[in-house]
């Protein structure tokens, strides 16, 4: 399981825009700091359950250079509580840029200028609509610094099969990028047999699953979807390999703001948020682990 540290400023509970109330309005070190707060308390509360996070940089661009310092310092907590950390920010473009992109995100930059190095993250997203030569610098990049990239195969969002679908050479897009991410993670296989370059495979499209898994049995998938885009554990049941393995479930606005959802939204109010959050990241793993014990046999 990941949770998805995205920052809805509006929904962020006023209890902790109070403690930064003096800071309003001057300028967006108000918001920084209040998402940094914020990001904070989730991590304290989730670290005993989940083992990664993924901030989405978008949600800190917003805030400019204060919300690129938010976004640091979350990773920076994020490291310290022994969390892995998926920078989600979807990079792509020619080769000599790209070059520029992975070093800023999980190369040189982040390993030598580690004080001055605000993007550093264990693993990042990345689009491959430019081809093989626009993202070979970032698998270069993670083989030599040990990081992990998530290639985007088959997107969550509505509108995903408008390209992703398209038939080419007999076959659907997203089924031709799936197999060049096989290929792409053939040369960077771990000690567990799975490759530093993976694959998102949104939850939202489960009918495609089972085909993308049989095609990429070495690629860890990222899942997004489940919870506010409508995906639920049945959705998420082919995404493992046999072994129980392969996959890791994403879920952002349902674990962080689960004080606007039912049950909690009747259980608990705003003020309660941290039990509701807490709770809700309990109940997902309990369905993630039933659904590897129907499925897969597994054993706590
Ligand atoms: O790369 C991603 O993480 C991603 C790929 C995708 O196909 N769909 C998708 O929702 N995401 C991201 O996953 C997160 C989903 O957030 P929730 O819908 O709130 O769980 C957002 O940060 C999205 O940007």
């Amino acid at each position: 399981m990941i949770v998805g540290l995205d920052p809805y400023f509006k929904s962020i509970p006023d209890i902790i825009k109070q403690k930064f109330s003096t800071l309003k309005k001057q300028s967006f070190e108000y918001e920084a700091r209040v998402i940094l707060e914020f990001n904070i308390q989730v991590i304290d509360l989730i670290a005993p359950h989940v083992s990664i996070v993924k901030p989405q940089i978008a949600f800190y661009e917003l805030y400019g250079w204060w919300g690129v310092w938010a976004y640091a310092e979350t990773i920076k907590y994020a490291k310290q509580k022994g969390l892995i950390v998926i920078g989600d920010v979807k990079r792509g473009d020619v080769p000599s840029t790209a070059e520029a992109y992975a070093n800023a995100h999980i190369g040189e930059v982040c390993t030598d200028h580690v004080a001055e190095a605000p993007f550093g993250t264990d693993a990042i997203t990345i689009n491959p609509f430019l081809g093989t030569d626009s993202l070979l610098p970032f698998f270069q990049t993670a083989k030599k610094y040990h990081k992990g990239i998530f290639v985007l195969v088959k997107t969550s969002n509505p509108d995903s099969g408008e390209f992703q679908d398209l038939i080419c050479e007999g076959k659907k897009l997203h089924e031709i990028i799936a197999e060049r991410t096989y290929t792409w993670g053939k040369d960077v296989l771990g000690k567990h047999g799975y490759s530093a370059v993976g694959a998102v495979v949104g939850a939202t499209f489960s009918h495609e699953i089972t085909k993308l898994r049989k095609i990429m049995p070495t690629a860890y998938f990222l899942v997004p979807g489940y919870g506010a885009q409508g995906a639920t554990a049945k959705d998420i049941a082919c995404c493992f390999n046999p072994d129980g393995l392969g996959a890791i479930i994403n879920a952002s606005r349902s674990i962080l703001y689960a004080y606007n959802l039912s049950p909690w939204k009747e259980k608990y109010g705003i003020d309660s948020w941290r039990d509701a959050t807490r709770e809700a990241v309990v109940k997902m793993n309990e369905e993630i682990r039933n659904i590897l014990k129907t499925n897969h046999g597994y054993k706590e």
